[in-house]
């Protein structure tokens, strides 16, 4: 008998609603082996563990024996798709960067580019983050109803992210199509093509850094390729890959999902209208409510290892549950209130251990200054639908809307 059938399948319900199912789980334990939901492009339907509640997660995401080497985690995609052309954002033209590989290469590969994402080298991106962040909110000052992720969530972290990198803005709107046919997209043809084009328009663009270097992080990140050999070509374009679909799509759902829990608790909207000094906490308090990625991505255990009493063997497939640690009832009290007071310092919205988000300082300063913006531009802001009938992406790992249709100047 097949023993993977008789298991939880987390279906778009899941996909709407996780933390019903991450509660029912949580009260049997931490390990949980269910199927991927089926409409999940690359691995929908595939058997894995996923790991629910805060100290197993918390513990799991440090554990050196979960691997998150893109040559074992492909392992769960050739179950599905024996086409490696097929993978996506998971192809090796994309995925051979630091998130996929397990140290000494995640070193080599972090220590690249850490620099440009330290406190400090934030500190000096904040006016032109603001800069870009005015720019949009005077754009919009003229418009009634939008939809805040396309009009303001989706630009700011990627004009930033194109600012950083050196890429025009006006090519920017490729990755939107692209990332979306890569994370959520409806099919594996769509994603294929969507990764083509995407390692094509990098390879290009580093090209074009070739001829022309500048002051940004891609031409540093050419010139570790050809002046000192630090890491081969693949890495190099998956390294830019990286960088920019991790420093927009995250960001993009912490905009829309703090926006979001906002429109839905006007009495924390307002009291961050009157006291700004909240606003720095509110932000974690955002993250940890509706984390932007509900997962960490797909990791595989080198070695047979326990989580919560029960032996996950070696080869198998976790999926960390972060969104269900950040609601965890034995971390956070009230874990489905949003409180802009609260002590939300712990969150593993950015994750844990040697993975720890490089572009944390990066989101924060960003968040930190749109939800200012929007406060200050916007303080009449209402959701301009139903929240029942918002929907959630189908993606495996990231927690976002697809739409978030809000009036600006609420009458
Ligand atoms: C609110 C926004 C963000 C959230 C919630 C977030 C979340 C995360 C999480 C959970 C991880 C670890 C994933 C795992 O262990 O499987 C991670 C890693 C990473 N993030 Fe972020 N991230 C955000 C913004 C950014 C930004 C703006 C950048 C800028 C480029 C960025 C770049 C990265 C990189 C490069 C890694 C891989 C780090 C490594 O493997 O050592 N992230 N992020
Ligand atoms: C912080 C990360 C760094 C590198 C990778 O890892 C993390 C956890 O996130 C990234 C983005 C934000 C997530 C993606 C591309 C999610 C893809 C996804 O959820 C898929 C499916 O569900 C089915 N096919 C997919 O590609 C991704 C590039």
């Amino acid at each position: 008998m097949d023993h993977d059938s008789a298991l939880l399948e987390l279906d778009d319900a899941f996909v709407q609603d996780p933390y019903s199912v991450y509660a029912k789980l949580s009260a049997e334990g931490s390990a949980h082996r269910v199927l991927m939901p089926p409409g999940v492009p690359l691995c929908g339907g595939l058997p894995v563990w996923l790991i629910t509640g805060y100290d197993a997660v918390r513990s799991a995401l440090a554990d050196p024996r979960l691997s998150t080497d893109l040559t074992r985690i492909d392992g769960l995609f050739a179950q599905k798709e024996p086409d490696r052309g097929k993978r996506g954002g998971f192809s090796s033209a994309l995925a051979s960067h630091m998130m996929h590989t397990d140290p000494p290469d995640h070193t080599r590969l972090r220590k690249l580019v850490s620099k440009a994402f330290t406190g400090r080298a934030v500190e000096a991106l904040r006016p032109e983050i603001v800069k870009i962040t005015d720019g949009l909110t005077a754009a919009l000052s003229d418009h009634d109803s939008v939809d805040l992720l396309d009009a303001f969530a989706f630009p700011l972290p990627i004009r930033v992210i194109c600012l950083l990198l050196g890429v025009p803005v006006e090519e920017q709107d490729n990755f939107k199509s692209w990332s979306r046919a890569l994370v959520s997209g409806d099919s594996p043809e769509a994603a294929a093509a969507a990764a083509t084009a995407v390692a094509g328009y990098l390879g290009e663009l580093i090209e074009r850094k070739r001829r022309v270097s500048s002051d940004d992080v891609l031409s540093a990140l050419v010139s570790a390729r050809d002046v000192d050999d630090r890491l081969t070509e693949t890495e190099l374009v998956s390294t830019a890959y990286l960088l920019f679909i991790a420093g927009f799509e995250t960001t993009l759902n912490a905009l829309g999902n703090g926006t979001l829990h906002l429109m839905r608790n006007l009495d924390q909207w307002e009291a961050l209208r009157e006291d700004r000094t909240l606003l720095p906490g509110a932000v974690e308090e955002f993250l940890r409510l509706e984390s932007p990625l509900k997962h960490a991505t797909f990791r595989c255990a080198t070695e047979p290892l326990g989580i919560g009493g029960v032996e996950i063997p070696a080869g198998d497939f976790v999926l960390l549950a972060i969104a269900s640690a950040n609601r965890d009832p034995q971390r956070f009290a009230d874990p489905h209130v949003l409180d802009v007071r609260r002590p939300a310092a712990g969150h593993l919205a950015f994750g844990h251990g040697v993975h720890h988000c490089l572009g944390a300082p990066l989101a924060r300063v960003e968040a930190l200054t749109a939800f200012g913006a929007l406060l200050d531009a916007f303080p009449a802001m209402r959701l301009a639908a139903d929240p029942e009938d918002l929907r959630w992406r189908n993606s495996t790992i990231i927690r976002g809307l697809d739409s978030l249709p809000v009036r600006l100047n609420h009458r």
